[in-house]
């Protein structure tokens, strides 16, 4: 008889660049929810990084499943939610993705919609408002989309052969209040440089020359000179990115994390040069997520606390 379920949904870097609300690869660090049927609903963190998460249908995971329930006009049971994370919040690494995708995950079981990774993209790609998160974070690898009006667009650019080094800054920048700097509207003449530049990064990493694509990921003109000014990190960036054996480096979504791509197997090098770089950032090597989310059901009792996490 199934207790319940264990729902795990990757992180995810968005943009590399140019690919502004488009590209975006899963990452392996995980959002982990233990699902159990209950009377009434609750959320519960049980790791750093979702302190002060909301314990109730504010949450974001209930707001998702709900939109979702009353999609397809069926009713959602409640249920106790425990949770765990390594992902850092509002650094860019697409937290946010990840509460919303589990949120998906959790209401086709919940109300057994029998869902299908299409199905699931669609919703979490029209309530973000764009693809470049919540995608890569449901089918792993990096994929290349749009949200045009209400059709989901989306190419799956497989797994890059590329190590990645993250520096995490320790200061918080919510992905909103970020957007909220970016220009309203652009001339007709920096839409369409702005354009050619994402199409050659798009090109690039279909042909795998990560080389290139590391070039033009630095001249991004959607969002990075709005979003630079607030991310001081970043001028150490562009200068280590001349004198590391790196292909480019880039904000992860709206930062401040600063992603840099680097060639297979000199990943460890980078991270420990980076290290004597930014000694005050946590600097980390991140693998790219291959699985996308994955939800298990429990054939036993599993809360949180007999899970042996805890
Ligand atoms: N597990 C979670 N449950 C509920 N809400 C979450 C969860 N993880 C993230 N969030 C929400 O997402 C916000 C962070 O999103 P955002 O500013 O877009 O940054 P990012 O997605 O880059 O981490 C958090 O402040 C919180 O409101
Ligand atoms: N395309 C979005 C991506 C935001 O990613 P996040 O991880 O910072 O939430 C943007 O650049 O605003």
């Amino acid at each position: 008889m199934t207790k319940g379920w264990k729902i795990r949904v990757p992180a995810s870097t968005a943009n590399l660049g140019p690919g502004f609300d488009s590209v975006g690869m899963a990452l392996s660090k995980y959002l982990t929810l233990f699902v159990t049927p209950a009377a009434e609903w609750s959320f519960t963190g049980h790791s750093r990084h979702l302190e002060g998460i909301p314990s109730g249908k504010d949450n974001l995971i209930y707001i998702i499943a709900a939109w979702v329930a009353e999609k397809y006009e069926v009713t959602l049971p409640a249920a106790k939610v425990e949770m765990e994370s390594d992902i850092p919040l509002s650094r860019g690494f697409g937290s946010s993705a990840t509460a919303i995708v589990a949120g998906i995950e959790l209401v086709n079981e919940l109300c057994e919609l029998k869902l299908t990774k299409e199905d699931k993209a669609h919703w979490a790609s029209l309530y973000e408002g764009h693809p470049d998160n919540v995608v890569p974070s449901i089918y792993g690898g990096l994929v290349i989309g749009s949200q045009f009006e209400e059709d989901t667009y989306l190419v799956h650019a497989g797994v890059p052969t590329v190590d990645l080094v993250a520096v995490v800054p320790s200061y918080e920048l919510s992905t909103k209040e970020s957007r909220d700097t970016l220009p309203e509207g652009f001339t007709y003449k920096s839409a369409v440089a702005a354009s050619s530049i994402a199409n050659v990064l798009v090109a690039a990493i279909m042909q795998d020359n990560w080389e290139l694509a590391g070039e033009v990921m630095q001249k991004d003109l959607f969002h990075r000179p709005y979003r630079l000014p607030s991310i001081p990190e970043w001028q150490r960036a562009e200068l280590l990115v001349k004198e590391l054996p790196v292909y480019g480096a880039t904000l992860s979504g709206a930062g401040p994390i600063i992603l840099f791509f680097v060639p297979k197997g000199k990943g460890k090098e980078v991270q420990l040069q980076l290290r004597s770089h930014y000694q005050e950032h946590v600097v980390e090597q991140v693998e790219v997520d291959t699985e996308g989310a994955v939800t298990e059901v429990l054939q036993k009792d599993h809360s949180y606390v007999n899970s042996g996490k805890q």
